[in-house]
């Protein structure tokens, strides 16, 4: 977009008036003055060498602030941009994409599984990638990645990795990169963790440049960090812009976030070490891709294309005419390899995944009240239920059930035979346990 400079109005100075004549009249005064105490030889040139040395000082600091002008080839639909979250083991690399994605979607997601790629912005998309500490995952990542998320245990200082990393990252050229404190909060003393922070800062500067951003995350809050300082990280890197390195604005490449495995089971079971036909999935990147050449995958070597399809986007950018901020419904989430994210495209079919609490909601509005919920949830009439039902009129007697009574309701006994004592026309005990009466029974049984 062109900008247009607005001049300001120069400041005129007074020629005429009492106020002009006043100044010209000092200015007189103070060059006869001056005329005297005046050093020419102050601001000389006293020696050429200095003044060689100071000159190309100046000139060295004024190109390097110089950019080669590049060619900008991103198209209209820029894909992710890749932010690599590095760091030794246990420094809070998961529990930081997991914060950020749900500072950005709202969505929790449980175990960070291959890349996840969210919809941040009105243009843009960010595809957080987890780097694992060994060195081809390092050497593929640095080579890829827009932004690196540089975690350093504050507790520990750094680490060996971190140097990795860094070195590695000479090769192709540095990427930016953002160093992120964690484990601030073992720090008991204030003195202490200020001093820390200085010297890390400084260590942090030494590698990477000079006044590069160093984020601190002072603590976690129910295993997450703290809210606002995961918002201003995420503000950060939302608004952030990115120098593509001169191999990524070379060569067309991918970043694969989905890989699905088609080789037949039966052959599999068969031979275990059989070859695998895979389908591998994702954004193309760099420059444009030519039908017919050749491609590299790492780790398993140089590939022909036979051909090149074009699948719809798992995870659109919302429509060009929006008006301020994303709605819940735009904020998506795509982690195809952790089995998150609406649909997934297939060359020649569609999947549609539901979450669960897509099926929550889609349940029926039921009444609040205890008595009517459990007059709904009946399922059997009450004759039925008496039926099934059992029960014992003495601690350790034999229960009884709907078969132990005629149809007068009257108890047929298994246990005492008439030969003891209970006769069929008087239904009663003729001795000792009086409660055994008719009246007794069914009103026992009706609890
Ligand atoms: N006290 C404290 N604990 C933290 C902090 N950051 C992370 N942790 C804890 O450190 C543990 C490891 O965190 P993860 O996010 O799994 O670390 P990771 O780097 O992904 O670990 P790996 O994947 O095994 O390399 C978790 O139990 C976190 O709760 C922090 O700033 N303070």
């Amino acid at each position: 977009m062109e900008r247009k400079i607005k001049k300001q109005k120069q400041h005129q100075h007074k020629q005429s008036g009492p106020k002009a004549e006043k100044k010209k009249l000092k200015k007189q005064e103070s060059s006869t003055e001056n005329e005297g105490r005046r050093n020419p030889k102050a601001f000389a040139v006293q020696s050429a060498v200095r003044m060689a040395k100071t000159f190309h000082r100046a000139q060295d600091l004024k190109t390097k602030k110089h950019h080669i002008p590049g060619v900008d080839r991103t198209p209209s639909e820029p894909p992710p941009v890749l932010i690599v979250v590095v760091g030794p083991p246990k420094v809070g690399k998961s529990t930081l994409i997991r914060c950020l994605i749900k500072n950005f979607t709202r969505q929790k997601l449980g175990e960070i599984c291959g890349p996840v790629t969210i919809v941040s912005g009105k243009t843009r998309r960010l595809t957080f990638m987890e780097c694992n500490n060994d060195i081809n995952t390092m050497i593929d990542l640095a080579k890829v990645a827009d932004l690196v998320l540089m975690l350093i245990d504050a507790s520990f200082g750094f680490e060996m990795e971190t140097f990795e990393f860094l070195n590695i990252c000479q090769v192709h050229g540095f990427p930016r990169i953002m160093g992120v404190l964690t484990h601030l909060d073992s720090f008991k003393n204030n003195k202490t963790l200020r001093k820390t922070k200085k010297t890390l800062k400084h260590r942090f500067w030494t590698e990477v440049y000079q006044g590069a951003k160093l984020f601190y995350l002072s603590g976690m809050v129910y295993g997450e960090y703290q809210t606002q300082e995961v918002k201003n990280l995420g503000r950060f890197i939302s608004v952030m812009k990115f120098h593509p390195l001169v191999w990524q604005t070379n060569h067309p490449y991918f970043l694969v976030d989905r890989m699905e495995d088609l080789t037949d089971p039966e052959r599999l079971r068969t031979d275990p070490k059989n070859d695998r036909t895979v389908s591998l999935y994702g954004y193309l990147r760099g420059t444009h891709m030519k039908n017919q050449g050749q491609v590299h995958i790492p780790g398993v070597g140089d590939f022909h294309v036979t051909d090149i399809n074009f699948l719809p986007d798992p995870c659109p950018l919302p429509d060009a005419q929006k008006k301020r901020a994303l709605n819940e419904k735009e904020r998506l989430l795509y982690a195809p390899m952790a089995g998150v994210g609406g649909l997934v495209y297939d060359k020649d079919a569609v999947y549609i995944d539901l979450p669960a609490n897509y099926i929550n909601q889609q349940e029926e509005v039921r009444p609040t009240t205890e008595l009517v919920q459990s007059l709904i949830d009946t399922h059997t009439t009450l004759d039925v239920k008496i039926a099934k039902s059992k029960m014992s009129v003495f601690k350790d007697s034999t229960t009884l059930d709907s078969t132990g009574f005629d149809k007068q309701n009257r108890i047929v006994s298994r246990r005492f035979p008439e030969s003891q004592g209970l006769t069929p026309d008087k239904q009663q005990w003729q001795g000792k346990t009086p409660f055994l009466q008719e009246e007794t029974l069914s009103r026992t049984r009706l609890m």
